[in-house]
């Protein structure tokens, strides 16, 4: 239903006939949290913060506050009218009535939370660890880590900043921002043949073509969602997140032939099909077992060493969710471009840190330079008069 524009910015602000998207709502609801299996808006923002805590109490007060403010801003709804001597409730970037423009709002816990506070202690994620220095990484500190994670995800960007600027406002006593980065995707919309092609990356390429089927919720339950024993039983269907933000040297790939560069990914860079199949489509599932010398698919493609497709390579499955990001340019003419690099998965160490162990060395290296990111656990899902993290919190209280 459209919205009066001076009643709605988000709205406003959405290109003309965006009304319809920017009413749309993802259930904040439900066993696991949305932003993971959900269909990946445009727009993301990631966030970490450095907590500021000095109970088990404060703990569950900010997770509280923040599961309210996560309800309203992925709900929407009015912007309750202030005193105007009093500063307004909100940053008024979307007007007095806000949308929900397909926000979620993805709260994940870091390593140093755990290590560092003692009421935590002996409820750590089984697999949740400090990320370590790949070798071709050049780790700026001030990009890595934090004890807290939030992805936001909308139509636009605006929204996410909104939420962002909500949760620093109205959490101002518990959350320090640490670091953010902001990324875009093109929108993933069906062809003219009614299959919807895979966004591309900033060297231009397909990504996500051979992403596992989020809509499959077997697939999801064995790949994404925590589970099973080895996982302390409050953190059951939560997921491990792997973030990286990965620099694009995109000048000198912009320089290199093209064959060079589909050789790098293993795909064909126009339609994003595998090369033993050039004229297929990015779906098509290459058969190295025909080519076991890499003649045509080459043994350090960046696809056949992520998965090399074998029996024993399924354990290393991934749903990967990534944003290309762009800031501008360096102090040294290059631009500043890459992915944010954002991959959920039920098992971090057989997930993102086998197949990056595996991607080590590979020839996609020369044009790709990690600069930062994090590891984090996504808490299970919330119910409505429930709050988030609440089985930890119990669990904190019993130990
Ligand atoms: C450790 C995990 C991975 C990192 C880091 C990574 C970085 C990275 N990837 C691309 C571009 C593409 N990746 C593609 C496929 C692909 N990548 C990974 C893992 C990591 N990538 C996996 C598991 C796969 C799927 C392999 C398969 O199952 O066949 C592709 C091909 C299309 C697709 O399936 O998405 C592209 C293109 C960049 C640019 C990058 C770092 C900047
Ligand atoms: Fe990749």
């Amino acid at each position: 239903q459209d919205q009066p524009p001076d009643q709605a910015r988000n709205v406003d602000a959405a290109p003309h006939g965006q009304a319809e998207a920017a009413a749309r709502r993802v259930p904040f609801h439900g066993p696991h949290q949305a932003g993971i299996t959900t269909p990946r808006p445009a727009n993301g923002i990631l966030a970490t913060f450095d907590l500021v805590l000095g109970t088990l109490d404060d703990f569950q007060r900010m997770l509280q506050l923040l599961t309210q403010r996560a309800e309203f801003l992925t709900a929407g709804g009015p912007v309750p009218q202030r005193d105007p001597k009093l500063p307004p409730a909100d940053s008024g970037l979307l007007g007095p009535m806000v949308s929900p423009d397909n926000l979620t709002v993805t709260v994940a816990l870091g390593d140093s939370l755990f290590e560092r506070q003692p009421w935590l202690s002996g409820l750590k994620p089984a697999r949740l660890q400090r990320m370590v220095q790949f070798r071709n990484d050049a780790l700026d500190p001030a990009l890595c880590h934090g004890d807290l994670s939030i992805q936001f995800c909308a139509n636009l960007q605006d929204t996410c900043l909104y939420a962002l600027r909500d949760v620093l406002k109205n959490l101002s006593e518990f959350l320090v921002l640490r670091w953010m980065v902001e990324g875009s995707v093109p929108p993933e919309l069906p062809g003219p043949d009614g299959t919807t092609p895979s966004a591309r990356n900033f060297l231009g390429f397909r990504d996500g073509s051979a992403n596992p089927d989020a809509t499959d919720a077997a697939a999801m339950d064995r790949i994404v969602w925590t589970g099973g024993k080895d996982e302390p039983e409050w953190a059951h269907g939560g997921s491990y997140q792997a973030v990286r933000i990965i620099r694009n040297l995109v000048e000198r790939w912009d320089r290199t032939p093209l064959r060079e560069q589909e050789r790098i990914f293993g795909r064909m860079k126009h339609n994003g099909a595998p090369l033993d199949a050039p004229d297929s489509s990015e779906r098509h599932t290459p058969d190295y077992a025909a080519d076991p010398e890499g003649e045509t698919t080459p043994m350090n493609a960046h696809i056949r060493l992520a998965n090399p497709r074998t029996p024993d390579s399924q354990k290393n499955l991934m749903l990967r969710r990534p944003f290309n990001y762009s800031r501008g340019a360096m102090k040294n003419g290059q631009l500043d471009q890459g992915l944010l690099f954002i991959a959920w998965q039920a098992d971090l160490e057989a997930g993102f840190i086998a197949v990056q162990e595996k991607l080590n060395g590979e020839p996609l290296e020369e044009y790709i330079k990690p600069i930062g990111g994090g590891y984090f656990f996504a808490l299970p899902g919330v119910q409505p008069g429930d709050y988030l993290g609440s089985s930890l919190v119990n669990a904190a209280r019993r130990s």
